[in-house]
């Protein structure tokens, strides 16, 4: 049996895409836990199926690269949105996605009929920590909250959107030993669904640089809902502005994000990189 895909990415957050209007996945845990490694598989931050649905153009679901499901994804719908558009799947520039944490709205930027970037209004920015979840006995919103992850001390703001994040705000991202710090808080008992970490450096009100620990995938080149937290996080912080456009730079390419009364947008890129198929043998 073979199954195509398509090797898609959003700032270097790539993962593998399968059109589900045309196959199915039995077991996409498994599958992605396969595919996805850099070495003995095809190589990406997990895998996205993209499927039909009845209440939108089309229904996203992503797996991290340990078989985890994330409940949403914003670099993974920027490209579901350019695979329905190229696809012809959906021949409209406003698209709904559906996604595990409702169905979000994508207003394409388009030069020539090529995409050349997307909007997503990523939806409000959930901040109660029994709803991100965190395990506290806390109701008011976790704001540069001090906590101590074996024996290191650390300030925390934590905000869903749609998945968990815990945001850090440090000098200088680069200097941050990830590798060592993302799994504990990853499997930090705080976290009872595990969290999303990113470590923050504000430049000046309009920009912050960013890195990221994703649950399941470990450190990735960037990360849409992590950049969302990163902003709505920043200005509850004091360090940049409501209704104004910061831009986030990650390890591969840059973000705009504002953070609204009603909810948060997010405007980046999406990079097709090629075909293939995978021949089950
Ligand atoms: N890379 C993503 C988020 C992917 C899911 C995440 N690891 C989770 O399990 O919550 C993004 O661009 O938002």
């Amino acid at each position: 049996m073979n199954l195509p895909f398509t090797k898609m990415h959003g700032c270097g957050n790539d993962y593998i895409y399968i059109n589900c209007f045309e196959h199915s996945v039995e077991n996409p845990e498994e599958l992605s836990r396969v595919i996805s490694d850099r070495h003995f598989g095809i190589g990406g931050d997990g895998i996205v199926l993209i499927c039909p649905s009845n209440v939108a153009d089309a229904k996203m679901r992503m797996f991290n690269i340990d078989g985890s499901e994330g409940k949403m994804c914003g670099n993974a719908i920027r490209c579901v949105a350019k695979y329905v558009y190229d696809n012809n799947i959906a021949t409209k520039e406003t698209l709904q996605i559906d996604t595990l944490s409702g169905i979000k709205t994508i207003e394409l930027q388009t030069t020539n009929g090529q995409m050349t970037s997307a909007t997503v209004d990523m939806g409000k920015a959930i901040l109660e920590p029994m709803n991100i979840p965190v395990n506290i006995q806390e109701n008011a919103p976790l704001i540069n909250f001090p906590i101590l992850i074996e024996d290191e001390p650390y300030s925390i703001t934590t905000v869903s959107m749609g998945n968990p994040h815990c945001v850090i705000f440090c000098e200088d991202v680069h200097s941050i030993d990830l590798a060592k710090i993302g799994p504990k808080f990853e499997s930090h008992p705080m976290f009872p669904e595990s969290v999303n970490t990113e470590f923050i450096q504000v430049e000046d009100r309009n920009t912050i640089r960013m890195r990221v620990w994703e649950r399941g995938s470990g450190e990735t080149l960037a990360c849409g809902t992590g950049a969302c937290a990163a902003v709505v996080a920043a200005v509850l912080n004091g360090h940049c502005d409501k209704n104004t456009d910061v831009v986030v730079k990650l390890l591969g390419g840059d973000l705009i994000i504002r953070y609204t009364d009603d909810t948060v947008f997010m405007t980046g890129p999406a990079t097709k990189v090629f075909d293939g198929e995978i021949s089950f043998t």
